[in-house]
């Protein structure tokens, strides 16, 4: 894969002093989903910003599809899509006219039958002739992705495109971006919503207080870092946990009624075999087993509090 994106030792202050960016590296993958996860305030949207152009950086160096977006700025953005947090569209136009009217700002020609099929991709083309605000929360927002495709970027950007939707308009999004993704739009995509970068992202990066504190393969980062749950169910209660079991790691679940051992699933052994062999040893008998897998909602919240210790 090649970068699309290219971001070297990135760094951004403002005026006032706050930096908001630590030197960030980060090369984007032509054609990924790119998950960035962080909390309030980590600067994720600084970093979307200073690539798209709308700030400018203190420090370092970004590329998009090989141009310096500070040398070649005209070449760079044109790549590029945004769709920004905040909605900001002209509510007396016509969906349709606000489309083509974007592609138009970017000096390209007409084009009616792009402009139709990104509106159906949208499920937007029976709203062509609407005023837009005439449309829902919902639909606004799908405008906005439109309008940010109508000059045929390679990349598109999207600061929490789900923020603040419901379950359903949440899911519909999804399937937006998943279509955009199989026609090879390339997408950085900032969330809150752990479960969207868990749906949604090939890779995950995580950032805090202005550093990246990794960048992985979203299923990869649950194997290395997630963790397992045993719960062993006992046929009858006990009132203190075996000595050799404590040892182990495990510890008494609530009314003594169950053991409880956690292990990491990346390790060649887990002890599983061992633990179990020790519990009959110990004279007790299972009723019931089962596992519970740790979340990237829990490993996220392990690297970010872990990061501010
Ligand atoms: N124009 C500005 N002037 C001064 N400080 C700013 C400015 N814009 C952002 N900041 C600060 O920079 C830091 C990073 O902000 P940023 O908006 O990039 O975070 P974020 O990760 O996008 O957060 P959120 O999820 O809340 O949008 C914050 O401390 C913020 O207060």
């Amino acid at each position: 894969m090649t970068s699309i994106v290219s971001v070297q030792g990135l760094t951004k202050v403002f005026p006032g002093g706050l930096q908001a960016l630590k030197g960030i590296d980060l090369e984007i993958e032509e054609g990924e989903v790119l998950s960035l996860l962080g909390p309030n305030g980590a600067g994720k949207t600084t970093l979307i910003s200073i690539i798209c152009g709308l700030t400018t950086a203190s420090g370092g160096r970004v590329t998009v599809g090989g141009h310096d977006i500070a040398r070649d700025f005209r070449a760079a953005r044109e790549l590029i899509g945004l769709v920004p947090q905040e909605l900001h569209v002209e509510s007396y136009e016509k969906v349709i006219n606000t489309v083509r009217f974007t592609r138009g700002l970017f000096g390209k020609k007409p084009d009616d039958a792009l402009i139709e099929r990104i509106l159906r991709d949208l499920t937007l083309w029976d709203k062509r002739d609407e005023k837009i605000l005439a449309l829902s929360g919902g639909m606004k927002r799908r405008v906005m992705i439109a309008k940010a495709l109508a000059h045929e970027p390679r990349v598109l950007f999207l600061d929490e495109p789900t923020a603040g939707v419901d379950v359903e308009l949440r899911q519909s999004m999804w399937q937006v971006m998943r279509k955009l993704k199989e026609r090879g739009v390339t997408i950085i995509l900032t969330t809150h919503y752990i479960e969207e970068a868990e749906a949604m992202a090939d890779r995950v990066g995580v950032i805090n207080h202005g550093e990246l504190l990794l960048v992985e393969k979203t299923g990869q980062l649950m194997t290395r870092m997630g963790r397992k749950t045993l719960t062993v169910e006992l046929a009858a209660p006990v009132s203190d946990l075996p000595e050799t079991l404590a040892r182990r790691g495990v510890t008494l679940g609530e009314d003594g009624s169950s053991l409880v051992y956690t292990y990491d699933t990346a390790a060649k052994q887990t002890g599983i075999t061992d633990l179990l062999a020790d519990i009959r040893e110990a004279g007790l008998h299972l009723a019931d087993l089962r596992t519970t897998q740790s979340s990237l909602e829990d490993i996220f919240v392990g690297l970010v509090t872990g990061s501010t210790q």
